[in-house]
């Protein structure tokens, strides 16, 4: 690892490092990311009912940085036609997009009917992406769960999820299945567990009382694994019935997309070490040992006890190998330390692992900040991860359905400042690097999506933090603009050489 990254790193730092497409291979795919929520607004139009988003932004504006919401957000109900050409003109492949759960069933519900204005949506999206020659890359659960669900009962929280997903999922194959060949079931599971039901950062917005974070109800150290485990078997259940029913004629791969941060001891100590690998398994290993062995991480059974819900013989069958490919989001690394001592009357997800995770050693952060307190640039812990992946878990195929960096939104910057963004130019330089490491060291990576194509609606961050290679004039129009790193991506997509550009670009 140590002479793969010093060896990159001294590429980077050479006078003309470069990048090159083909250095991917012929099969690999290039695309970018976006979701629903983010994306469409139209929130209430078009026979679309509120998801727990619609409702958490509207009841908590003081929740979100700037106090905004996704009732608009990039209007891609009305402009994904616009958005396609920038694809196309970009020389995409590929789109990766999340379809609207109560969009499609507006009660959450097949008995409640089906919104055939919102199966007309995804139909024309679908349609525009595929006579453009780009491939459509579907996630159907990105974290907005029909408001109806939740009110009913508790969504996630309750078993009864696990039948409506598959019903949703069904209708899903059946509508969209015959040019939807790349099926997620759902987008980052831990995220959806812990912000929504550790720290209530994210929706529904639930934590434990003595948290004091002014959450809406719930218990940080019991509904975390129960909302996990629900997610788990009902991605296992959407996958045995496309396996089932609709694999065979539409020849398509399902899989589910997972976030880790990669985590550095932060000392060399042996507790530490160990600390690192709980962190892992904490992260990463809570959906990965199921897909893939049927049971949670060691660790986790150890430390979280009968707080940590049980699989049935049948699901652990279920859940093992309930995938075709693995959707991998990497972003960042904290370094982790090992914390022996919780309070045992106040336990948490977010302290169950032992684990103290911090983003700087001795003051010094673990590298550079971004407009994401929680992102900080390291690349080489994105070789490091893919690595284990590959080690630990028996090289399976992957796409990296997310990889991308921010900045904060400064409305007193002139656009033709704003649209230079020589940080993002240098993150995605160095990550495909690493990422070009890795498959050189044997990952099966065939496919890598930035996040994201435009700006868009940051979740706790609303539109104050940018992470599109697209500005979204929010203050006009809501116009487009290529920022720097868009030219650059076009210039790498057309096969020419790419490096990293000078701090200070003019
Ligand atoms: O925070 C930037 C993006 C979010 O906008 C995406 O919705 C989410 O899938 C994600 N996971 N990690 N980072 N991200």
């Amino acid at each position: 690892v140590l002479s793969s990254a010093a060896q990159i790193r001294a590429a980077a730092d050479s006078p003309t490092p470069v990048l090159t497409r083909t250095g991917f291979g012929d099969d690999f795919i290039f695309g970018t990311a976006s979701s629903a929520y983010q994306y469409e607004g139209a929130a209430s139009e078009g026979g679309k009912a509120p998801s727990i988003w619609d409702t958490y932004t509207h009841n908590h504006p003081e929740r979100i940085m700037d106090g905004s919401n996704g009732d608009v957000a990039d209007d891609s109900y009305h402009r994904y036609k616009e958005d396609v050409e920038i694809m196309k003109e970009m020389g995409l492949d590929a789109y990766r997009f999340s379809i609207s759960w109560s969009r499609i069933l507006p009660n959450g519900k097949v008995s409640g009917g089906v919104n055939e204005e919102g199966i007309k949506y995804y139909n024309n999206l679908i349609n525009e992406l595929l006579s453009n020659g780009i491939e459509p890359y579907v996630t159907l659960f990105h974290w907005d769960l029909p408001q109806a669900l939740e009110d009913e009962y508790g969504g996630f929280l309750s078993h009864k999820i696990v039948d409506d997903f598959v019903a949703y999922s069904e209708v899903c194959f059946k509508e969209f299945g015959d040019r939807v060949k790349h099926w997620i079931t759902l987008n980052e599971p831990w995220s959806f567990s812990n912000l929504g039901y550790t720290n209530g950062s994210l929706a529904p917005g639930r934590c434990s009382e003595w948290q004091q974070l002014n959450c809406t109800g719930g218990d940080s150290g019991t509904e975390p694994y129960l909302v996990s485990h629900h997610q788990l078997l009902a991605h296992a259940e959407a996958v045995n019935l496309y396996r089932q029913k609709y694999q065979e004629t539409q020849k398509g791969i399902i899989g589910i997309t997972l976030t880790s941060h990669w985590f550095v001891p932060l000392s060399n100590s042996k507790h530490d070490q160990e600390a690192a690998q709980r962190a892992l398994d904490f992260m990463f290993g809570w959906f990965m040992d199921p897909i893939t062995k049927g049971h949670y991480p060691d660790c986790m059974q150890s430390l979280v006890g009968d707080r940590l819900p049980k699989f049935t013989k049948e699901q652990s069958e279920r859940l093992k190998g309930s995938f075709d490919f693995l959707g991998l989001n990497y972003y960042t690394a904290n370094y982790a330390a090992d914390s022996p001592k919780v309070n045992a009357s106040r336990p948490s997800y977010s302290t169950d692992s032992r684990a103290n995770l911090s983003t700087e050693r001795d003051g010094v952060p673990i590298g550079p900040g971004t407009a994401s307190s929680w992102l900080h640039v390291y690349p080489e812990g994105f070789y490091n991860l893919l690595m284990y992946i590959k080690n630990k878990y028996d090289n399976p195929l992957i796409y990296i359905t997310e990889n991308g960096v921010d900045e904060m939104d400064d409305p007193s910057l002139p656009l033709e400042k704003a649209l230079i963004d020589d940080h993002r130019i240098n993150y995605h330089f160095q990550h495909l690097s690493f990422l070009q490491a890795a498959i050189r060291g044997g990952v099966k990576v065939k496919g890598y999506f930035a996040w994201s194509l435009l700006d868009n609606f940051e979740w706790a961050n609303g539109y104050t933090a940018r992470f599109g290679i697209y500005y979204v004039d929010y203050r006009n129009g809501l116009k487009r603009y290529p920022k720097l790193s868009a030219h650059w991506f076009k210039n790498f997509l057309k096969q020419q050489k790419v490096s990293i550009v000078s701090q200070g670009h003019v």
